[in-house]
């Protein structure tokens, strides 16, 4: 259990950030492709719904069989269509409270991902390539869970690091108390300019002339990696955490 500490859990979520840009910058090489998204653009017998549920529901399913869920870092989109793990059993340390498997925001991280953050950083039009578009999607939908959902494991540290502070907080369900008491507002700054940096670079041309290299045409726009971060990622962390701790003392 020493594996978590609050060093080594922010460790985990700085190199989800790298996850988090490169997945934006995939996706940035499509257009919209907005077939991918409408309801009526498929005709499959047996299944309702668009091209991008297609993809999500049927391969969470063999995500599900193969174990993926058996790890308590990943959680589902469509938790209701999954079967059991068909693979030998990880003993994956416990170190969460049991409250920690009611907790799913997925359906409002899937809400903010096509209504607000597509838009924001993909361009207009159609290129035809849907089921790359919604597997890049996938991929990048299941880092930002991940990343948020990973907040359980912050709080349970920071719950065992100092009790006392939090139990009173806690037991009177006081959700702005203990919001206030998880939050570091110089880490979340850091954060954000780290993201910004990190997409800035990452989104680079690299030319063997290294004096050419900021030369060159960025793929993507770094402030929207700072945003996604300020304006979801971040907030969204912190409600995982508040809900973690409401549960922590059943
Ligand atoms: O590093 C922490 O302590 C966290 O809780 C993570 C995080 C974040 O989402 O990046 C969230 C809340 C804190 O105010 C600072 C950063």
């Amino acid at each position: 259990e020493n594996e978590y500490t609050l060093d080594t859990v922010r460790e985990t979520l700085v190199r989800q950030e790298d996850t988090i840009v490169f997945g934006l910058i995939e996706r940035s090489k499509f257009p919209f492709n907005s077939q991918t998204y409408d309801q009526n653009y498929l005709q499959i017998p047996g299944f309702c719904g668009s091209l991008v549920e297609f993809v999500f529901t049927n391969t969470e399913i063999v995500q599900a069989k193969a174990g993926r869920y058996k790890n308590p870092e990943e959680n589902p989109f469509f938790p209701e269509n999954l079967s059991l793990s068909l693979v030998p059993s990880y003993p994956f340390t416990k170190f969460l409270h049991p409250g920690a498997a009611s907790i799913n925001i997925n359906k409002s991280l899937w809400k903010m991902y096509f209504h607000d953050l597509l838009p924001l950083f993909v361009a207009s039009g159609d290129d035809g390539n849907y089921a790359q578009t919604a597997a890049s999607d996938l991929s990048l939908l299941q880092a930002i869970s991940k990343r948020v959902h990973y907040g359980k494991f912050v709080a349970e540290v920071k719950f065992r690091e100092s009790p006392q502070d939090y139990e009173p907080l806690i037991r009177s369900k006081d959700k702005e108390g203990l919001m206030k008491l998880l939050t570091f507002k110089s880490v979340e700054e850091m954060v954000k300019k780290r993201v910004e940096k990190k997409a800035t670079l990452f989104g680079q041309d690299i030319s063997l002339n290294s004096s050419d290299d900021s030369k060159g045409k960025q793929k993507f726009d770094p402030s929207v990696a700072s945003k996604l971060y300020e304006k979801w990622v971040i907030p969204l962390t912190k409600e995982v955490q508040v809900e973690y701790l409401l549960r922590r003392l059943d």
